[in-house]
């Protein structure tokens, strides 16, 4: 056995010294390791220099990860994720952009036998001699540390000032149509804002759908592909009748919610009928700074919306799940918020002392959102069509009088994200 470790430890050192310098200077202890793996390891864990006067770039090899510090940021790797996301010709497809290796053919305690690295790549020779060549721009990019760094979705978080502040364009029918600039502003202006609006659009349904269709695929659900709705009170909910409605972000009681909703107001002969619009990250935001753990149990306790219908020929029950605050965990950030009160069903998911400590949390998070400055009102009109992001935005009504017929849709959100992706934004 010592003999092996001896060995092992020369064939170490001679690997590690040939391409890089290391530099003196700075000698990092290495982590602890069960007894003979920290004693191979004494060779290899030191900090290695692309070159000694550039120190743009300097890696070290832990006994189960890679450390690599380029561009300010000091990245670590695992072994079989190095392994993993080889982008080889054996390992990777680059036309279809998908991974050929089989992952479950990887030893889970592989690790490299060389390492080297030039001013822009990053070389690992596997024990059975493959190769692997990692960009180093692809390797910030794509790790977890530059992952962290970033935000997923570039947003603006807005009250009433600032919306109005940015006076932010409706885009015009014909150029959203016609024109990957009229597109392109308006998921720009859709994406940072939660809300876009496209103008000019003849009132009908048709054309409604035709303008849905040009950003994404229709998500059909219970209410239908394209809807019309007025106050008929036709199905078992409350948005069929005059009523107002507070803020409130639609379909909760799904197990995903729609992603986008599209409103057009078709008609409205009588008074009131406002719609209300609110920025629910911007609110979160809020309470995130006045109370974190507030912030936190928002988005850690699970909660169920349920929807329970039966009038007419009507009849469904759908149950949904989710905390009210979804974020992403690796960098805290909001992409979906989850707030109905009507269709908040019983929470059953927590003990009591829980449940308590939601209400305040749930208080605050509310209180936020009513603040009279975070609200902006629009009257919808004919001819002006709104696009709502329904994982952010809050919408709400004035009751009204007269008749009121509203049309509209829900959108898959992958495939509006899909056209701005395509269009060139960060979506
Ligand atoms: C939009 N449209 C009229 C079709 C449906 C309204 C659904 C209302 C329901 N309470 C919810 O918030 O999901
Ligand atoms: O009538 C309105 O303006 C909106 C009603 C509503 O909240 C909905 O249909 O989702
Ligand atoms: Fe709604």
């Amino acid at each position: 056995m010592k003999q092996l470790l001896r060995m092992w430890c020369r064939r170490l050192a001679c690997v590690f010294k040939m391409p890089c310098r290391q530099s003196g200077s700075t000698r990092h202890q290495s982590p602890r390791l069960p007894h003979d793996r920290r004693t191979i390891l004494a060779a290899a864990a030191r900090w290695h220099h692309t070159a000694p006067e550039s120190l743009k770039c300097a890696w070290q090899l832990h006994g189960d990860h890679l450390e690599l510090r380029y561009a300010n940021t000091l990245m670590r790797f695992d072994f079989v994720w190095l392994r993993d996301h080889c982008r080889s010709a054996s390992c990777y497809n680059a036309k279809t952009n998908q991974r050929s290796l089989d992952t479950a053919s990887v030893d889970l305690g592989i690790k490299p036998k060389a390492v080297r690295v030039d001013e822009t790549t990053l070389f690992l020779t596997w024990p059975d001699g493959h190769v692997t060549r990692y960009g180093l721009e692809w390797l910030v990019k794509n790790s977890y540390e530059g992952q962290k760094q970033q935000v997923m979705h570039p947003r603006i978080l807005w009250n009433a000032e600032i919306y109005r502040q940015a006076q932010v364009p409706s885009v015009d029918c014909r150029s959203f149509l016609e024109t990957d600039e009229g597109l392109k502003e308006f998921l720009q202006n859709f994406l940072l804002y939660g809300i876009a609006f496209v103008e000019n659009v003849t009132p009908t349904k048709e054309d409604t759908e035709i303008l849905a269709e040009r950003v994404s695929l229709i998500r059909e659900t219970i209410y239908g592909r394209m809807w019309y709705f007025t106050s008929d009170f036709s199905r078992g909910d409350t948005a069929y009748t005059k009523l107002a409605l507070d803020r409130h972000t639609d379909t909760t009681y799904f197990q995903e919610p729609c992603g986008i909703q599209v409103f057009h107001c078709l008609k409205h002969e009588g008074t009131g009928g406002r719609t209300l619009l609110v920025d629910g990250f911007y609110a979160a935001e809020q309470v995130l700074r006045q109370a974190p753990d507030q912030f936190e149990l928002l988005s850690k306790v699970p909660l169920k919306h349920e929807y329970v219908e039966n009038v007419g020929d009507c009849h469904n029950h759908m149950i949904g799940v989710g905390p009210v605050l979804n974020v992403y965990p690796w960098n805290n950030e909001l992409y979906l918020i989850r707030y109905n009160n009507y269709d908040r069903a019983v929470i059953n998911t927590v003990p009591y002392d829980v449940v308590h400590r939601w209400y305040a949390a749930h208080r605050t998070l509310t209180a936020e959102l009513r603040r009279p400055e975070n609200e902006l009102w629009v009257k919808l009109k004919p001819g002006k069509a709104l696009f709502i992001d329904n994982w952010r935005v809050l919408h709400g009504r004035e009751a009204f009088t007269g008749y009121r017929q509203l049309c509209g849709c829900y959108l898959t959100r992958d495939d509006v994200l899909n056209t701005a992706r395509l269009l060139g934004l960060q979506a």
